[in-house]
Order: structure tokens, then C-alpha cells, then sequence
């Protein structure tokens, strides 16, 4: 059943269109990533979901309810969507507990201390909450920052970007335990990035943004296997084309490497990876430059290899 309802939500800055016509549905407790490039209208949409911008056009419903805009709600925002970006604002002379504990002022007593020990314990953050926020690391303000917006107890949280100061491994751990945490509270997610290794650690639903337009949606095995455009392709990996063949395109790991045969190159590049070589190929034929798996790690820099691909592999890209 849709719990959260997006229709036909459009916003234009001046002439310019940052977002068309832009509808989804969300059930309660289901996550979503939305990735697009930079200026693709993604914030644009999350601060309209959240009812914190005036849109050109289109409604927003959570449950029955309709989201109203700045223009027609005297305090801006509501306490069931909660948006999270990257320059969140702790208050930097309050510790930690107090900063998770500021938007339950309205609360008793009793029930504002239970809260904030079980989001502390929730985030593990209880050694930590007599600290100020510039006594912590930026992934532990980055959870202070998650956790206060999860005091009120949101039933959707939108998240723009957060974990983007992260280090690679403070972002994957962070991911991972907040993941956990929010499916145990059945909070319904949408996380935008612009990287889709983080959207993949949260989420295998996936809606690809580009210039405020939808480009595709589905999970990542049909996104992968049915790319629809050279852009959802090669969020995935780098495509390589293929010589003499319109629009059409092959995956690293779907070229076999042989010492014999038509196509043929030389090795310009080796990179080590953790589950096989990443060699970059120049062919004779054009000169194109091919990156394709060794997953035997057999070749060498300057070795001439002769690709071979199965016909069913090679994805036509037209746009
Ligand atoms: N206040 C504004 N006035 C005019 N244009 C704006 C304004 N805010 C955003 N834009 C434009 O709208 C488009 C979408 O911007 P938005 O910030 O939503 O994109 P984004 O996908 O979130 O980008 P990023 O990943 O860089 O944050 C961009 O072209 C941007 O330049």
C-alpha cells in the first residue's frame, strides 16, 4: 500500500527546469537510492518531499496527508519527514546528548531520557555523550546528526548525500549499522548520491536522475543487465565499443582474453584489484582503448591479447 505519494512534482529556478514531472510511490518502511550526476535536481526534490520548497508543480501525500509548502504552512518542514544533507549543524557547545535530545523539548522528562539513552545505545554513541561535537570524528557527528534527526521518530527520512565527508571505510560502516537501524524502526528511506556503490550498500532499489528527468527505475541486477542508456551503463563499470558496430557496447568482465583470434590489442595498463587485473587494451583496430577483467592476473604490459565476447553480452546503447 503507497505511504509515501509523489505526483507529477516539477520545479523551475527562473527559465531553468530542475525538475519535470516527477512521480513515485513508496510503501511504508521501503528504502530507495536516487542517483544522478551533480545539478541532476535531486536536492531540489528531496526539499520539496520534505515540504521545505515551493514547487512549480505537482503534490506530495504522506499517507492522506497532504504535504503543504513553505507558502501554505506558517512553520515550515514536519516532524514525519525528516531531511538529512551533508552540512548538517550540530549545536557546537552542546554535548552530544543534548544535541540529540534538543528536538524533544516539548516532551516529559521521562520520556525524552529514554529516548536519547536508546538512540545513544542505538548508534554507540554512549561513551560518547558527554563529548562536543568537535570532540568527535566526522562519522560519529555524522551519526550524532542522524540520531537527532531520528529522536522525533520520523516515518520518513530523506538523505541527501550525508555520509559524503566520510572517509571510504567510516561511510561503508556507517551505511551498514544504519541500515540495520532503520529497517528495525521500518522508517521509509530515500538516500540520494551521485555513487552508486553507496546506494547499492543501502539499497537495491534504484531510480537513476538525470537533467530532472527519470531515466530509469528498477533494482540493480535489471539496471545492470538492461541498462537503457550509456549513462546508466557506465554507472555500473566503463562500457567498451565495439569497432565497426553502432551503439554497441561490451562490459569489462564480458571479454575473454585469448592468444589467438580476430580482435586483436596490446596491454598499455595493468591495475592490481582485489579480485582480478583491470588491464586497459589498445586495439589495432582504431586505436580504441578497451578496459577489460584478467581475473587469472596472466597478462603483462605490453603482452598482445586477442578479445573474444559472446554476442548475447553486447548491450546496444543508443542514447
Ligand atoms: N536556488 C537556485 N536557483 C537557481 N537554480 C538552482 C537553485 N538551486 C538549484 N538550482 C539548479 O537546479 C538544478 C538542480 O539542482 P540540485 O541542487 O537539485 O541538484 P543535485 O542533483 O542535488 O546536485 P548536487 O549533487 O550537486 O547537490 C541545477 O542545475 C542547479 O544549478
Amino acid at each position: 500500500m503507497t505511504f509515501l505519494s509523489i505526483r507529477h512534482l516539477s520545479k523551475s529556478y527562473d527559465f531553468h527546469v530542475a525538475l519535470h514531472d516527477f512521480s513515485l510511490e513508496l510503501a511504508r518502511g521501503e528504502f530507495l537510492s536516487i542517483v544522478g550526476e551533480s545539478g541532476s535536481g535531486k536536492s531540489t526534490l528531496l526539499r520539496m518531499i520534505a515540504g521545505l520548497m515551493v514547487q512549480s508543480g505537482g503534490e506530495v501525500f504522506l499517507g492522506e496527508n497532504l504535504i503543504e509548502n513553505p507558502a501554505q504552512k506558517l512553520v515550515p518542514g514536519y516532524d514525519e519527514i525528516k531531511l538529512i544533507h551533508q552540512d548538517y549543524q550540530l549545536f557546537p557547545n552542546s554535548t552530544v546528548e543534548e544535541n540529540i535530545n534538543r528536538p524533544l523539548l516539548q516532551f516529559d522528562t521521562k520520556y525524552r531520557e529514554q529516548r536519547v539513552n536508546r538512540l545513544l545505545i542505538q548508534f554507540g554513541l554512549e561513551n560518547y555523550k558527554d563529548r562536543l561535537p568537535r570532540q568527535l570524528s566526522g562519522g560519529q557527528q555524522q551519526k550524532v546528526a542522524i540520531a537527532q534527526a531520528l529522536a522525533v521518530e520520523p516515518e520518513v527520512l530523506l538523505l541527501d548525500e550525508p555520509f559524503s565527508h566520510l572517509d571510504a571505510i567510516q561511510k561503508r560502516k556507517l551505511i551498514f549499522e544504519l541500515k540495520e537501524l532503520l529497517k528495525e524502526m521500518g522508517t521509509t528511506v530515500i538516500f540520494v548520491t551521485h555513487d552508486l556503490d553507496d546506494a547499492l550498500r543501502l539499497t537495491d532499489s534504484l531510480l537513476i536522475l538525470q537533467k530532472g528527468k527519470v531515466v530509469q527505475k528498477g533494482n540493480s541486477k535489471d539496471l545492470c543487465e538492461h541498462p537503457k542508456s550509456r549513462y546508466v551503463a557506465r554507472l555500473f563499470s566503463p562500457i567498451n565499443l565495439i569497432p565497426d558496430r553502432f551503439n554497441s557496447y561490451l562490459r569489462p568482465a564480458d571479454v575473454r582474453l585469448r592468444t589467438r583470434g580476430e580482435l586483436m590489442g596490446h596491454v598499455v595498463d595493468l591495475r592490481y584489484l582485489v579480485h582480478y587485473n583491470s588491464l586497459l587494451i589498445r586495439l589495432r583496430e582504431g586505436g580504441h582503448i578497451w578496459e577489460v577483467d584478467d581475473p587469472i592476473r596472466k597478462y603483462q604490459v605490453g603482452d598482445r591479447v586477442y578479445l573474444h565476447f559472446d554476442e548475447e553480452k553486447v548491450l546496444v546503447l543508443k542514447s
